[in-house]
């Protein structure tokens, strides 16, 4: 089963080696980072990055082993957005040049670069920035320039502290006109002194939810006073302005302008299956270690997850974790797909690699976030604890709702290419990939299901046709509500909330088939696929209806732990006294607690000046 989650032996092996080199080093400790102040926890993060950074070399890590260690070191910081937003940013908008330049200092972490798009006022309208770049053909330079509040860069992580460097939007003008947003490189600070360049005023935004969490990240405002950079800093794969000042488009679609999103969107959904196997990891171990009540005949207490309402809330995000983790490992494949098209000037996949990362994005991070807050109340009280894990992960998972595109936002982009695919079906053309199914309309708008007791679940054919015959409908009743409004645009705002519906319905659709497909291939290990077709029936009925699921789940229950072992987590990355491996969660939570700063002293500070006069004083006044 680790074979199966992790993808290959070989991806087992160099995990394991990653997750040791991390768990055996003493510098990347995380057991009492939620109680760092924001200073000291900033500070850390700067000491493990600089560490990890250092056995990167030493060790001559591959980029694969590398990208492990920081995933494994679990702390926010700036280097991923380093590495994952500045350095494809550059390699996706600027030209061969351009990236032999930037990418050479950035590669040798010569420079610390950051994406800064969102602004104060703007973060999901990505065309409605403010922040200008005035082409000056005078001097040769782009005058960068905040005119307003509202245009502030607000967010950008390792942007508040850290960042030398920054891919900044800005709205391009040239001869005297408006060219909308571009991307720009900018210096942001001294390679010297590390002090903010003339022009730009810069800082932190400020703390976050939660104790350590995303606090650990240094996210950032910039204001620009008229900043002058040259001309070739303006990303200039897509689209150039001459030394004379005209502007020049390539002939690629001007969407290519998002394609850093596109890339860390996909990113993201092996994020969330990571995040939430962690939380059912915790949840599941605990659940088999802790006990609550016993037969009325003194019988041994019952372990919580042998409860059937433990099980109904539960097994449904360990099939969900296995379904978010193959239909990443294909979006990442669908991902090299369009970039190999694209390298050869085939955009006609661009649309469907755009709804499906923002959809499946959107999707698996919402679903992840609710979880994660589930299993803290499947833990009981402790749970709650810093120390289970669960807080700081929920904390640092929740924003995913959020940033790389607001989740509500992207399913409106997946309901928009929806809506085309349908008026595109009506009129006769073929749809292909993901909505290829929207081709046999006239059997899935009338058919009739065919599932009726668990073991149908477990028919390939059968769940996906369900499946298909609820994305179509949705999708075909929206497409004819918004026909008959005043006008196409507000139709889709009038319908917006059943749009979203039908964009959810269509992902799920996607992971289901995605989860069917892993099971055609050849899965090694006695009764791997078996546990796996179980999931797949769990994942897919659970989102229809919760009726008889409880065979499913007492067929899943003796396994429950060894699934969860199988995403072969060390106890240091999980970071949870309640998901140990060994099962001794009472000695680690009570060793644990004595962590906290407040158990440094036996009498706290603040007895003198505060509890004792009014202990005192009530004591005074009951004598009288
Ligand atoms: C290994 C270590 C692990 C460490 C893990 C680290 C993980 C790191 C994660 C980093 C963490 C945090 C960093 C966060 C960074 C950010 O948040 S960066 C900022 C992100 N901002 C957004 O996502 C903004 C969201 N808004 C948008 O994307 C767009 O503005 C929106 C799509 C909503 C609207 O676009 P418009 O141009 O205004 O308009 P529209 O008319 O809707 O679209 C026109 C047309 O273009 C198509 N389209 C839109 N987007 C794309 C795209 N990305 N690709 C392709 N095509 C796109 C759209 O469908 C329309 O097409 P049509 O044919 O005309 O219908
Ligand atoms: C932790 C974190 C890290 C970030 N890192 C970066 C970074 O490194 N670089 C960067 O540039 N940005 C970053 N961001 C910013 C992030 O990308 C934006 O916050 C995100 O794109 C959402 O935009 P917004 O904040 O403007 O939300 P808004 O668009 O203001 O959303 C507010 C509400 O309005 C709703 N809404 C908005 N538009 C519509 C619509 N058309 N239809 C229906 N509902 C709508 C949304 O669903 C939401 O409920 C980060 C954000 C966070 C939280």
């Amino acid at each position: 089963m680790k074979v199966a989650w992790a993808g290959s032996r070989h991806a087992v092996e160099v995990a394991d080696r990653m997750a040791c080199l991390v768990a055996s080093d003493p510098v990347f400790r995380k057991d009492t980072r939620t109680m760092l102040s924001r200073k000291e926890l900033f500070k850390d993060t700067l000491k493990k990055a600089a560490h990890a950074w250092k056995r990167t070399v030493e060790l001559h890590l591959t980029e694969e082993e590398a990208n492990l260690l920081r995933l494994y070191i679990d702390q926010p910081g700036y280097v991923d957005l380093h590495w994952v937003m500045f350095v494809p940013a550059i390699k996706g908008q600027g030209t061969e040049e351009q990236q032999k330049k930037w990418l050479t200092m950035a590669y040798k972490f010569q420079i610390i670069g950051t994406y800064a798009q969102t602004e104060l006022g703007h973060g999901s309208n990505v065309q409605g920035l403010e922040t200008t770049a005035t082409f000056d053909p005078s001097t040769d330079e782009f005058i960068m320039h905040s005119p307003t509040l509202t245009s502030s860069k607000w967010w950008p992580g390792g942007l508040g502290k850290t960042s030398t460097h920054a891919v900044v939007y800005a709205r391009l003008i040239t001869e005297g006109k408006d060219y909308g947003i571009h991307g720009f490189i900018m210096q942001l600070r001294s390679l010297d002194d590390h002090s903010p360049l003339p022009g730009i005023t810069i800082g932190d935004i400020g703390g976050k939810f939660g104790s350590g969490a995303y606090n650990s990240m240094d996210n950032g405002v910039m204001r620009l006073d008229h900043v002058r950079i040259p001309r070739d800093q303006m990303l200039m794969r897509l689209a150039q302005v001459t030394r004379e000042g005209k502007y020049v488009h390539s002939d690629v679609p001007k969407q290519l302008l998002y394609g850093t999103m596109v890339y860390v969107r996909q990113t993201i959904v092996a994020d969330a299956s990571r995040a939430l196997s962690r939380a059912v990891c915790i949840a599941v171990r605990y659940g088999a270690i802790r006990k609550q009540f016993g037969s009325k005949a003194g019988g041994p207490e019952t372990q919580v997850l042998n409860y059937k309402t433990q099980q109904s809330r539960l097994f449904p995000f360990l099939a969900s974790a296995y379904a978010f983790r193959f239909v990443g490992q294909w979006l990442k494949w669908l991902y090299t797909d369009v970039t190999q098209k694209l390298e050869s000037k085939d955009f006609s996949t661009l649309p469907e690699a755009h709804a499906c990362t923002a959809g499946l994005k959107s999707v698996t991070t919402s679903a992840t976030a609710d979880a994660i807050e589930e299993c803290q109340k499947l833990c009981g009280g402790h749970g709650y604890l810093n120390s289970s894990g669960l807080p700081e992960l929920f904390a640092v998972n929740l924003p995913a709702c959020t940033y790389e595109g607001d989740n509500v936002v992207l399913l409106l982009q997946v309901a928009r290419f929806l809506m085309k695919t349908v008026s595109q079906v009506a009129s006769g053309k073929q749809p292909v990939g993901t909505t290829a199914y929207m081709g046999n309309i006239q059997h899935l708008m009338q058919c009739k299901s065919v599932v009726n007791t668990v073991e149908d679940w477990l028919n390939p054919a059968a769940i996906k046709e369900v499946f298909e015959a609820r994305a179509l409908r949705m999708a075909v009743n929206c497409a004819q509500n918004i026909s008959k409004a005043p006008s196409q645009e507000e139709g889709f705002s009038e319908l917006s909330p059943d749009l979203v519906e039908a964009a959810v319905a269509h992902v799920q659709l996607i992971i289901v088939t995605k989860f069917i497909e892993k099971l055609q291939e050849d899965i090694l290990g006695h009764g791997v696929k078996e546990q796996l077709q179980k999931l797949c029936g769990i994942y897919a009925l659970h989102l229809i209806h919760n009726e008889r699921l409880g065979k499913l789940y007492a067929q899943v229950r003796p396994n429950a732990v060894a699934l969860v072992d199988a995403f072969d987590y060390t106890d240091h990355y999980l970071g949870s006294a309640l998901g140990r491996y060994d099962g001794d969660v009472y000695s680690a939570l009570y060793k644990e607690a004595w962590k906290d700063p407040l158990n440094e002293t036996v009498v706290p500070d603040g007895y003198q000046e505060h509890l004792r006069p009014l202990l005192k004083q009530q004591l005074k006044l009951s004598r009288l």
